[in-house]
């Protein structure tokens, strides 16, 4: 009698699978979608000169102070499970080309963990990260709070935001503090033999325009508010504290949904 095919077919994943290990992929091929994302910017300057060994050869901070951002995301559904995430990023210009370079990440789960490290060259590292606030910002509502803990009970950033008044796509586009730029990170893979050079040493850009906002009546659900970060003393292996703000100078929430698309590679010049 001949097999069913049904009963042949492997509970394992197919060949081609979009991640390792192959037989059962930890995060699914794209598209990698985002619902009900609650992202949060603290944007401020840094001494540009602190933070330059963060910065890979052909990066340079696009002023003086430089600026930053300490950025919040709350990902209660995605692609890739529930998870928390913090960036401190800096605005830069390689080769005329100005960006938002991504140097330190740190999340709480393996799934972007491993996705953000292998496709996108995010440098991420697992952290113990807290989230308060209420999924909906407002005037008078409770400030939104995030905190890093590397180990737990070494903190690297508190960062807070008091939501206080919604602002349209249109306003938050003539802000100069908001200005939407593609990410940049530098993404290294190591040789797999003795005294090899990196088999990748390239510059990624995603470019993650356009977004569509949620909120009520499919409005925008931008708020613009107060912030502030504190980034301690830092410790050993992640010394945060070059990135130490020198003047806050706008904080913004917004609650979206987006679909992350893959990057580019950006020449150095
Ligand atoms: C999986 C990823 O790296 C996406 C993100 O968390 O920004």
């Amino acid at each position: 009698m001949a097999a069913d095919p049904a009963a042949r077919m492997s509970p394992v994943g197919p060949a081609g699978a979009a991640s390792m290990p192959v037989a059962a992929p930890l995060y699914p091929a794209p598209p990698f979608e985002f619902r009900g994302a609650r992202q949060t910017w603290v944007v401020y300057e840094a001494d540009a000169a602190m933070l330059a060994a963060y910065l890979p050869a052909g990066v340079q901070p696009d002023s003086d102070p430089a600026v930053c951002a300490a950025w919040a995301c709350h990902y209660p559904s995605s692609t890739f499970g529930p998870y928390l995430e913090a960036y401190l990023v800096v605005r830069v210009e390689v080769a005329g080309e100005r960006f938002w370079y991504q140097p330190v990440i740190v999340t709480d789960a393996e799934a972007p963990m491993a996705a953000g490290r292998e496709l996108w060259g995010y440098g991420k590292k697992l952290a113990h990260l807290t989230w308060s606030g209420r999924e909906a910002g407002g005037p008078g509502a409770e400030q939104l709070v995030m905190t890093v803990e590397r180990p737990r009970g070494v903190r690297l950033m508190t960062l807070s935001m008091q939501p206080e008044r919604l602002v349209s796509g249109e306003e938050l586009v003539s802000l100069p503090a908001a200005e939407m730029l593609p990410t940049l990170s530098h993404r290294m893979v190591p040789a797999s033999e003795a005294g090899r050079p990196p088999v990748v040493d390239e510059l990624v850009a995603v470019d993650v325009r356009p977004r569509a906002h949620r909120g009520a009546d499919g409005r925008p659900e931008l708020w613009r508010g107060r912030g502030a970060v504190d980034l301690g003393s830092g410790s050993a292996a992640d010394p945060w504290q070059v990135f130490r703000p020198l003047r806050v100078l706008d904080a913004f929430t917004s609650l979206t949904d987006f679909t992350l698309p893959l990057g580019r590679v950006v020449p150095r010049s």
